[in-house]
């Protein structure tokens, strides 16, 4: 990979970026790297980085679900099984998403038996809200408690979770979201023999692997019940196993549809629900914590002022969002400044090598984009100021140049990669955008919001993690101010 632009060293060593990674930096130095060498760079003997929309076309969505995800996936196995998130190929990933994937269709998500409950776990944090008034809430737990309950909602009606209300749901939660395992995995993917050889060790440092018992055994039992709500996923992955067993019992020349399926059993069921809820915490977890965090900043008070001017107009009962155009310009611009999911996407180069922008890539080599430097580097799409937090760029009119594009807020959501991109983009895209705006409607018509001020910038800067990021304090501190009063909140 010579000839691609990236700093010398990394032609023989990928140990800066293992340093990197390992300090939980990776996101923010493969990003200096793209602001010095531009949208294509190497950043280790075998590995390059890419910015740009020609590249996310190519990786991600060529042939539909793009290239193959590199073995770095292993890591992510639930009770040794491989879920759709870790399948590696893609004809046993579109398998397993045809299971599934209508459970997370936008038409099921808005159904009301859905809705209604992602809306009452909203009220639960107003009430929340409410609680702290005169002091700060740490919205960091709060909105975790928040998604934890939400994803559960969807994936086990009614076996959800109410970590809002209840202590022991609370402790899972934290469990979840409080994982310190990135250094142990890490050396387990690049050092497999060394990882055994001291790994008594490494739990005297502090440097643990991924312990998340209470979670398993909640997932465990929960997938084994039979009567989850239609809308849910268990309600899906249990019909379709009672479907096989059925289909078992008939001759060959009976097969039908379900052969086109991938093959579950009890403990697939338990491994996808288990990456599914754990998938479901974080990500919106954290772009929320991000995206109030940034409304409460004295810089974008014109911002919340203006969001909340929207939702006093048009109070109440639409939960079809058509009518709040900046509620959904300002959660598509917080998933753009603080994407959940900022880090790169490994892939590998297919069989005779392929042309990215311009540079041949052999067979093999792994290749990825990042959504922090894909929403900031390409200036076409994003204007002058990447770095401004400014909802109104998905509002923008066209103008001539953009038209040709294919308009200018067209053009931008193309590059948009918060969610990924093709066919092994986020399944669960429309129930995140759904808890996201249901959670904004419901506070920001309630209350101002403003940072606790002993809250410092640091303990929001961005700490990966394996695959997202969360603010490096694992805290966030915000005081409410009702808008009327006191007295004028109503749960
Ligand atoms: C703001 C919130 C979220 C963000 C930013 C986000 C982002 C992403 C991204 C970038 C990917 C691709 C990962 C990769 O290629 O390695 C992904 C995949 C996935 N997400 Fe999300 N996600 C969010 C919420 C959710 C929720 C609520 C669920 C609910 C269950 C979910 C379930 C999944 C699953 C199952 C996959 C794997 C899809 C596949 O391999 O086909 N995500 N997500």
């Amino acid at each position: 990979l010579s000839h691609i632009p990236g700093p010398f060293y990394t032609k023989f060593t990928s140990l800066l970026l293992k340093y990197h990674e390992l300090r939980a930096t990776r996101t923010k130095y493969i990003h200096s790297l793209h602001l010095r060498y531009g949208p294509v760079v190497r950043v280790a003997p075998n590995e390059v980085s890419f910015a740009s929309r020609e590249a996310v076309k190519e990786i991600y969505c060529s042939g539909g679900s793009g290239y193959d995800k590199s073995a770095w996936y292993d890591l992510f196995k639930v009770y040794g099984r491989r879920t759709m998130f870790t399948t590696l190929n893609k004809d046993d990933h579109a398998k397993r998403k045809r299971i599934l994937a209508d459970r997370y269709a936008n038409s099921n998500v808005m159904r009301e038996p859905s809705l209604n409950g992602i809306v009452e776990r909203a009220e639960r944090v107003v009430q929340r809200c409410v609680e702290s008034l005169g002091g700060s809430l740490d919205l960091y737990i709060c909105l975790h408690s928040y998604a934890y309950d939400c994803v559960t909602h969807h994936l086990f009606h009614p076996y959800g979770a109410d970590s809002l209300r209840n202590k022991q749901d609370e402790e899972i939660m934290r469990e979840v979201t409080f994982d310190d395992s990135l250094q142990n995995r890490q050396l387990s993917y690049y050092s497999p023999t060394l990882h055994k050889a001291i790994s008594k060790f490494l739990y005297i440092w502090g440097v643990k692997p991924r312990e998340t018992p209470l979670a398993d055994k909640f997932v465990l039992d929960t997938a084994a019940k039979t009567d989850a709500a239609p809308f849910t996923l268990l309600n899906r992955l249990q019909t379709v196993l009672s479907t096989q067993s059925t289909d078992n019992n008939k001759s060959n020349e009976d097969d039908n549809e379900s052969s086109k399926l991938a093959k579950i059993d009890q403990l697939d069921i338990a491994a996808e629900l288990l990456d599914h809820m754990v998938a479901g915490i974080d990500t919106t977890g954290d772009a929320l914590c991000f995206l109030m965090w940034e409304l409460s900043q004295p810089r974008s008070f014109r911002c919340q002022t203006k969001l909340r001017q929207e939702l006093l107009s048009f109070p109440g009962e639409d939960l079809s969002f058509d009518k709040l155009p900046y509620l959904d310009a300002v959660v598509m611009e917080g998933l753009r400044c603080f994407p959940a999911i900022p880090m790169s996407l490994p892939r590998i180069i297919p069989r005779d090598g392929r042309t990215i922008n311009g540079y041949y890539l052999p067979e093999g080599t792994t290749v990825s984009c990042q959504a922090h430097s894909v929403h900031r580097i390409d200036r076409e799409a994003w204007g002058p100021d990447p770095d401004a937090f400014r909802p109104e760029r998905w509002l923008e009119k066209e103008g001539k140049k953009d038209k040709e594009n294919g308009g200018a807020v067209e053009a931008r959501k193309k590059v948009f990669f918060a969610f990924a991109n093709g066919g092994r983009g986020c399944v669960g895209k429309h129930l995140a955008l759904a808890e996201m705006k249901i959670l904004l409607r419901e506070v920001y018509s309630r209350f101002t919001t403003l940072p606790d001020q002993t809250m410092t910038e640091k303990d929001m800067e961005m700490a990966d993690q394996l695959i997202s990021s969360r603010p490096a304090g694992l805290k966030c501190l915000l005081r409410f101010e009702p808008i009327g009063g006191q007295e004028e909140v109503v749960v």
